[in-house]
């Protein structure tokens, strides 16, 4: 029996190309010299899926352009600062990955973001409504709960939101789910798969331990603690890093395998699926992260909410209100 997917690549081998070599994508970054921007464009200009590499950020961008330029990989790295030049550097591209903004210090919460972040937000997504209006958003900047519902209003104020290519993203969740699950039961966490669903803060961070593959079983304390240190992880890092920001190398990580995700999904290729916060009916909550297969048009088909059990369906209660106040801040932003 030949799997759907297999046919597909078969198919597509017989006219003369593989899902992975139609490397045409087009990527910029903004807030490209940051704590995740720089590593994240690294990470970027390593992938033989990226042909042109746009850096934007208010400062610096030339310099890491520069540096980066000089990789031996064949893709073209251009880079400017200020925001007389954010259109020329978003025009036309695939994909906008935003990293931009102030990242949190110990003692904040992500909301105490919104007052300078929010803003960012929605400029740099009206620049993208008027020279890319056909990209993929995939936004890193905190709070990404109430930062994709500003996204969203700007776009639709603008006459340009397709709810297919509007992410928030969520895989560092993810990634740590893994980290810390393989380190819990003894696994290789590359071969870990879990869902984590909801939002990108505390209480909406909802790990699905029961979903994970390979099946493991932890004692409820075990259970307790694991889906605590996924919520609180990047506070974690905020504490450990004592004033110098927030996660920045785990993040560049995720955030490069969710853009490349992004570029494979829009290349054809079959079976691409990430969690990401996106607008969605799955749940009360306007936006809300599951698994998505991520296909030509951005978001080809919803996933939907894994199974839950009782323990995770009281994580959803909370997490919900917390949701429609963060979505609320948002949508009151730009109107
Ligand atoms: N989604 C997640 O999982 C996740 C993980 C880690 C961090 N974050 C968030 O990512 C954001 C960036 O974090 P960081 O550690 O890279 O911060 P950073 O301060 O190191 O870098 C931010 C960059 O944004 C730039 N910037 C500011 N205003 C801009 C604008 N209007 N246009 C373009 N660039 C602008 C700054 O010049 C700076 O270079 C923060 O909001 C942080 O909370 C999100
Ligand atoms: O915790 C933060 O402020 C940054 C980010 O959202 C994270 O999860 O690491």
């Amino acid at each position: 029996m030949i799997f759907p997917a297999a046919r597909v690549a078969l198919r597509q081998a017989a006219r003369g190309f593989s899902t992975t070599s139609q490397n045409n994508a087009k990527v910029a970054v903004c807030g490209a010299a940051g704590g995740i921007g720089q590593p994240l464009s690294l990470l970027l200009k390593q992938s033989p899926l990226v042909t042109e590499l746009r850096l934007y950020d208010i400062v610096h961008t030339p310099g890491v352009a520069a540096d980066l330029s000089h990789i031996d990989t064949n893709s073209k790295v251009v880079g400017k600062s200020g925001p007389e030049n954010l259109e020329e550097m978003l025009a036309g591209v695939d994909v906008v990955v935003i990293p931009a903004g102030v990242p949190r210090k110990p003692g904040m919460t992500r909301d105490d973001l919104f007052n300078t972040n929010a803003g960012i937000v929605r400029d740099l997504a009206t620049a993208a409504s008027k020279v890319c209006p056909k990209a993929c958003l995939a936004i890193i900047t905190n709070p990404v709960n109430s930062a994709v519902p500003i996204a969203t209003e700007v776009l639709k104020k603008a006459g340009t939101y397709d709810p297919k290519r509007v992410f928030g993203v969520s895989t560092l969740d993810i990634v740590r789910a893994r980290a810390f699950i393989g380190e819990a039961a003894g696994v290789d966490p590359q071969k870990v798969e879990i869902p984590v669903i909801g939002g990108h803060s505390g209480v909406t961070i909802i790990p699905v331990l029961s979903a994970v593959k390979p099946s493991v079983s932890f004692p409820k304390d075990k259970i307790d603690a694991l889906t605590v240190r996924i919520q609180e992880a990047g506070t974690e890092v905020v504490k450990a890093k004592a004033g110098a920001g927030s996660a920045t190398l785990s993040m560049a990580y995720a955030g490069a395998r969710f853009a490349l995700s992004l570029i494979r999904g829009l290349n054809g290729e079959q079976n691409v699926v990430e969690c990401s916060y996106v607008r969605s009916d799955v749940t009360e909550a306007k936006y809300f992260s599951t698994p998505l297969v991520l296909g030509r048009n951005g978001i080809e088909k919803n996933l939907g909410l894994p199974k839950l059990n009782d323990y995770e369906k009281k994580l959803l209660e909370k997490a919900i209100p917390e949701l429609h106040a963060n979505i609320k801040k948002g949508e009151d932003f730009v109107k």
